[in-house]
């Protein structure tokens, strides 16, 4: 059995790590009566969130239901819930009957946003006459109207001086011995992610009596050879079925896995095998976005075929020789964390929209070109202008351009983009009837269409990618160039 379960904290007296937010939580719910307002739970994947709302359930005798935001059937479900224990309430006095909603993903509704979905959830969140715990991760991904109906609480990362207890007291329940210097290093390996700690040890503790230090730094060797072998596999030779079967022997998981893939497999193909293979991880990438969205597990099995069967079957002839393959790129990984993926989406989405290109191409091409130029905000002529453009906030400033949130640096640009928006605004009201801009509802742009690389990039087209190198070079052009020259044009 999974250790995450076995040992989930089933009163909040035994969450760690978290003491205020905990206190929060209890103090919420015991004045809940006199306020009646829901409360969100927001911070990182891991530590502790879910386990808290149902752990405070539990202390205070409270029946719960545990929905997902993002599902279209929510709304329904919470209607009947709130609406059948608002009559119940009448017949039994005191909290018996009380049922609390607990809401997760309450930061992902962007995929219902057209069809009313935060508002929906926002209306139900006021009107809710029975308790409910939204869970986040990104507190600042909800709307406005969402945040403001909520009490928030914000739950920080578990600290590695918390995580190693915890690995402690498991290995002496699971009468696994083990090195100080093994758990020391789960911890730091997991960086504030408790649940992940945990996942690492018990896949350390498999088949061993012990864990030792050296056991530590092999799993994770281990882990990296069979990816190297089921990469030769899929890309090089296999047919499908067989790269199907490959895929059974990796100890990746697919939202792990199409990283790996997606940055070693235009390393052999090309032209059209590639636009194909393309085609296939932009399925699988999009399965994986229903798994997060719904948490149903059963569609990764359709991201797997994608990915690796699909791949495979793209291969027009046999690749021979040896290839440098290596671990997914610093981009690619970004998309690893729940957090930093949903800033990494909701920066691909605005780029998407304000440029008429895919989610994918925004998000595969366009933002690590971006990242390039402005790193470390150094064209901050260049920074200030995307940041209007896009309409981003400072964390996001800070993502694509590797500088802090908080630096007088950041916080800066952001101001100089807003005022350079407002300016814009009252430019382009004078020429409102202008036809040029007609059906164009994104940001002001001057459509320079010079053939400047970012300029080609934030034009491309999705299927544009049958030379897989494409992203590549435009990253290493803008590196070599004067940064002022590539791509500025477009945002002015
Ligand atoms: N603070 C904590 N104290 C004790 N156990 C924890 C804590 N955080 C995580 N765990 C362990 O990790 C598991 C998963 O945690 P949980 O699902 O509550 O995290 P979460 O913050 O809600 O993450 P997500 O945002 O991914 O849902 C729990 O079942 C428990 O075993």
């Amino acid at each position: 059995m999974d250790w995450t379960e076995k040992y989930r904290p089933s009163s909040l007296a035994e969450i760690r790590g978290n003491d205020k937010a905990r206190d929060a939580l209890r103090e919420w719910a015991d004045t809940w009566e006199d306020h009646r307002e829901a409360v969100v739970l927001h911070g990182s994947p891991g530590i502790g969130k879910t386990s808290a709302a149902h752990a405070l359930a539990s202390d205070e005798g409270w029946a719960t239901i545990e929905l997902n935001a993002s599902d279209s059937r929510t709304k329904d479900v919470i209607e009947r819930v709130a609406g059948e224990a608002a009559k119940s309430g009448t017949l039994t006095a005191g909290e018996a009957g009380r049922r609390v909603v607990i809401l997760d993903e309450a930061d992902n509704l962007h995929g219902n946003v057209d069809r009313g979905g935060s508002a929906a959830i926002t209306s139900l969140v006021k009107e809710a006459s029975q308790p409910m715990i939204l869970i986040a991760n990104e507190f600042y991904d909800m709307s406005n109207g969402l945040r403001n109906a909520c009490q928030d609480i914000e739950f920080r990362d578990v600290s590695k001086r918390s995580i190693v207890p915890v690995l402690r007291d498991l290995c002496r329940k699971e009468g696994v011995e083990y090195d100080d210097a093994a758990l020391d290093q789960i911890a730091e390996m997991n960086s504030g992610d408790l649940r992940g700690a945990i996942k690492d040890l018990q896949a350390m503790a498999e088949g061993r009596d012990r864990i030792g230090a050296d056991d530590v730094v092999t799993g994770e060797r281990d882990k990296t050879e069979g990816v190297f072998n089921y990469l030769d596999t899929v890309i090089k030779e296999a047919g499908a079925e067989e790269a199907l079967k490959a895929s059974y022997d990796v100890d990746e998981t697919p939202d792990d896995l199409i990283n790996w893939i997606e940055d070693n497999m235009p390393k052999d193909y090309e032209g059209e095998e590639l636009a194909v293979a393309y085609d296939f991880l932009s399925n699988a990438d999009r399965w994986l976005g229903r798994v997060r969205a719904t948490q149903n597990y059963t569609f990764w099995r359709y991201a797997g075929d994608n990915m690796t069967a699909g791949v495979a079957a793209a291969r027009r002839e046999p690749k021979g020789g040896w290839t440098r393959y290596g671990p997914p790129s610093y981009w690619s990984k970004l998309g690893r964390s729940r957090g930093t993926r949903n800033k990494r989406d909701y920066i691909a989405r605005r780029i998407a929209e304000a440029g008429g290109v895919s989610m994918s191409t925004a998000r595969r091409e366009i933002l690590p070109h971006l990242s390039v130029m402005t790193h470390h905000c150094k064209n901050r002529e260049l920074t200030v202008a995307m940041t209007a453009k896009y309409e981003l906030e400072a964390k996001h400033v800070s993502f694509i351009t590797g500088s802090g949130e908080d630096t007088n640096k950041v916080q800066s640009i952001v101001e100089d983009a807003e005022r350079l928006r407002e300016e814009r605004a009252v430019e382009n009201a004078g020429g409102a009837f202008d036809n040029a801009h007609a059906g164009d509802g994104a940001a002001p742009d001057s459509g320079s269409d010079d053939g400047e690389p970012a300029q080609a990039a934030l034009d491309g087209a999705d299927g544009e990618s049958a030379d897989g190198d494409d992203a590549d070079e435009a990253t290493d052009e803008a590196d070599a160039d004067d940064d002022s020259q590539s791509g500025l044009t477009d945002f002015m």
